[in-house]
């Protein structure tokens, strides 16, 4: 089933809520870098970026980033994709948050972390706010935290 986040986005209340979860969990834990998935992760990443006082770094699909880039291939249930990310908008050693609305097969997640990994970041966990856990995407994350608000069957 096809799931989509944009009700949720038609209630502040149940907005601002899903943010403050987010928040609560990884405030006072020294993340110098949110980096949020394009494009769902565009919408769930800079608030809680500004609430917990770090730099919000945009993972975008190819070609859409004007300075240069790294980029890492991924498969999806469908086809193949990439992601890019800004040469110098992370730092070795800097503690990243990765965030995206949704978990499926993990590809995204997958390739979100080793784009941070490659400039020496360390990924202390991704957030989402659904996981669709039949598809296992958690198995492919190699042990890296995953948290997630709703698990849909
Ligand atoms: O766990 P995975 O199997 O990798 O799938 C999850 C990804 O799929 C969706 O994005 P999509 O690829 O549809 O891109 P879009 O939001 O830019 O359309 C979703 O927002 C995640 O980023
Ligand atoms: N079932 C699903 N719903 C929404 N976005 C997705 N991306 C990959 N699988 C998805």
């Amino acid at each position: 089933m096809f799931q989509d986040i944009t009700t949720l986005l038609l209630d502040p209340k149940a907005f601002k809520d899903t943010v403050d979860l987010f928040v609560e969990r990884y405030k006072g834990k020294d993340i110098s870098v949110v980096a949020g998935i394009e494009a769902r992760g565009f919408i769930f990443g800079p608030p809680i970026a500004l609430e917990i006082g770090a730099k919000f770094v945009p993972l975008r699909k190819p070609k859409k980033l004007p300075g240069k880039v790294i980029s890492e291939e991924y498969v999806l249930e469908y086809g193949r994709d990439c992601l890019e990310m800004h040469v110098g908008a992370v730092e070795p050693g800097e503690r990243a948050l990765v965030v995206d609305d949704l978990i499926a097969t993990g590809g995204t997640l997958c390739a979100a972390m080793k784009l941070l990994e490659r400039v020496g970041a360390d990924v202390v966990e991704c957030a989402c706010v659904i996981e669709l856990p039949d598809l296992k995407g958690r198995e492919r994350l190699n042990g890296k935290p995953l948290y997630v608000l709703v698990e849909s069957h």
